[in-house]
């Protein structure tokens, strides 16, 4: 069987379908298909503009045909794409079918960067089936091991129960993909802070997940042949399910700084090493599914590891035909200012791709959502605008890094620069710290704010925002920038 459509998008993630969407508002006669190897998409629902780059939205999964009724000329299509053929336009499924293309978007996502592959031991987290796995293995749990100092690690310290967790961590503070050591320091004295007050109250509410007023699907299971993942999870992923092991109200974390796991040992294997350090923590008598040595010098036996070591770019059906200038180092697919590979016709957007362009002196590019759902929409317009021949300009998002999230239990915004990334060491740091309350760290170079961690309830981002994008000369307040007596905005009135 063959189809075609005038647009084809590989992927039913954020990305996949914003791409979807925008194609269908701009030109609604242009024929899509989108093809996605998980049986449910993921779509952004109750957008809300908090500034004028940063939205918040919920992710929620969907089945087809709501998404096909909602989007003219869409077609969706569930099956996993094996290869591609550029010069024919070409693209074929695992079950022989055959689409053909003008134009082609590439949103295939990534995949979980494993410290081992196809260790019976070590789990990722990307999508349901993972974490239904990770929910599973954490039920019959006392200790777990998390490896990686980014999002997931940090939202599940944050939310795990009933289990002692080993955290390991490359650098000298927890969570560094995001926040500076200081903020990390806040975020560990308020989880603390937390448990004491909460220490008479286990297992009362909090150890119920969230009620969530989402709809709910069920996924179809992929077919057997497919090896590809679903979609990323969405917002709220860990609060809404219960991470509870199988301690009863016992919740040890035991941080391991500036170390990498250099070998992961059976029992047997760990007895005849001769080492003997795993068992100086009382646990002897017990004989642990695994046993993972440090480079700290240190062992720890545990249940399983769960690796939040970040995301491989998902390019398996492409790497025969992509040229090796055409992948970037961290393996994503190059892109340039117009969203377009370096294959004819072939654009790509979210998690699967990495932005060549010189950026904006405040923009990077992280693997979020926010990201992906702008890149999706972005690569839809430069579509359109290939279709029609006409010219275009990079949409305004990318002129500025914003980030809204949720880290142990409080609201956290990044803006702009905001661990003062390309700065090199020539900058000047303010904060404003109010334990339990709130972080904020503003990042100031030559008069001009570069970016600002902002944790808990600062209502300050729209006015940094301001200052950030416009490039307002700060120098005058000096350290009144951040004094909650000063009202920056009467300045600019
Ligand atoms: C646990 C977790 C929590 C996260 N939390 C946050 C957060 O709080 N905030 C935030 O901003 N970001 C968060 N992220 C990151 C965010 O989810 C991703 O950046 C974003 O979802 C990427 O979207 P995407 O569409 O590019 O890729 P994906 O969501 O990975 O979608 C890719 C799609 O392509 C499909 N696909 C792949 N290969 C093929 C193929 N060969 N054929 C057909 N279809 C294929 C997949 O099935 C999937 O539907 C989180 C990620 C994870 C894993
Ligand atoms: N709330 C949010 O915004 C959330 C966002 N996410 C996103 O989901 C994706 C997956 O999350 P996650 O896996 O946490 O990825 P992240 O990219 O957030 O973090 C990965 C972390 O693992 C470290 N790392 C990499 N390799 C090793 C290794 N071999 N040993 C030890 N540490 C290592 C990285 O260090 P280094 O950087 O030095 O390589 C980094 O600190 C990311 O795109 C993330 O941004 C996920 C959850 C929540």
């Amino acid at each position: 069987m063959s189809a075609s459509g005038e647009c084809l998008i590989i992927g039913g993630g954020i990305a996949g379908v914003s791409c979807a969407e925008t194609l269908s508002i701009l030109q609604p006669s242009l024929r899509t298909v989108l093809i996605s190897a998980s049986s449910l998409v993921k779509v952004a629902t109750g957008v809300r503009q908090l500034t004028k780059t940063l939205d918040e939205f919920d992710v929620e999964e969907r089945p087809f045909d709501w998404v096909e009724s909602r989007n003219a000329n869409l077609s969706v299509v569930w099956g996993e794409v094996a290869s591609l053929n550029p010069e024919e336009h070409v693209v074929v499924l695992r079950d022989g079918r055959r689409f053909t293309y003008k134009l082609l978007c590439i949103c295939s996502g990534g995949k979980p960067k494993l410290i081992a592959n196809d260790h019976p031991s070590v789990i990722g987290i990307r999508d349901t089936e993972s974490v239904k796995e990770f929910i599973s293995k954490l039920g019959d749990a006392r200790r777990v091991m998390i490896v990686g100092n980014g999002g997931i690690a940090t939202e599940m310290a944050s939310e795990l129960k009933d289990v002692e967790l080993i955290w390991v961590v490359k650098d000298d503070s927890v969570s560094a993909t995001f926040v500076d050591a200081g903020a990390a320091q806040f975020f560990l004295s308020s989880r603390r802070t937390r448990k004491e007050n909460n220490s008479d109250h286990s297992n009362t509410n909090d150890d119920k997940p969230k009620v969530s007023k989402r709809l709910k699907y069920t996924e179809v299971h992929p077919c057997r042949s497919m090896t590809t993942h679903g979609s990323a999870l969405g917002p709220d992923w860990a609060a809404d399910i219960l991470m509870k092991g199988k301690s009863n109200g016992k919740y040890d974390l035991n941080i391991q700084y500036s170390c990498e796991v250099q070998a992961l040992m059976t029992h047997e294997e760990y007895l005849s090493s001769g080492d003997k350090s795993a068992d100086e923590d009382g646990t002897k008598e017990v004989r642990w599914p695994v046993y993972a040595k440090l480079t700290n010098g240190k062992t720890f036996g545990c249940d399983f590891v769960v690796s939040a070591t970040g995301v491989t770019p998902n390019l398996d059906f492409a790497r025969s035909v992509l040229p090796v200038d055409g992948i970037a180092v961290d393996g994503g697919m190059k892109v340039d200012e117009r969203m377009e590979t370096c294959l004819r016709d072939v654009f790509a957007a979210g998690d699967v791709c990495t932005t060549m362009w010189e950026p904006a002196p405040h923009w990077m590019q992280m693997r979020l959502w926010s990201q992906a759902r702008q890149m999706g929409s972005y690569a839809a317009k430069c579509m359109v605008a290939k279709w029609n021949n006409e010219e275009i300009t990079l949409d305004f998002g990318f002129e500025m890094f914003s980030h809204a999230t949720r880290f142990f239990g409080f609201k956290v915004i990044l803006l702009g620069l905001f661990n003062g990334q390309r700065l090199g060491k020539e900058y000047e740091i303010l904060l404003r710290m109010n334990k339990g309350e709130e972080y904020i760290k503003a990042i100031v170079k030559d008069g001009r704010l570069q970016g600002a961690i902002l944790i808990g309830e600062t209502d300050l981002e729209e006015t940094f925002e301001n200052l950030i994008l416009n490039r307002i000369d700060i120098s005058r307040f000096g350290e009144d920038l951040l004094n909650p007596d000063v009202d920056i905005e009467d300045y600019f009135d």
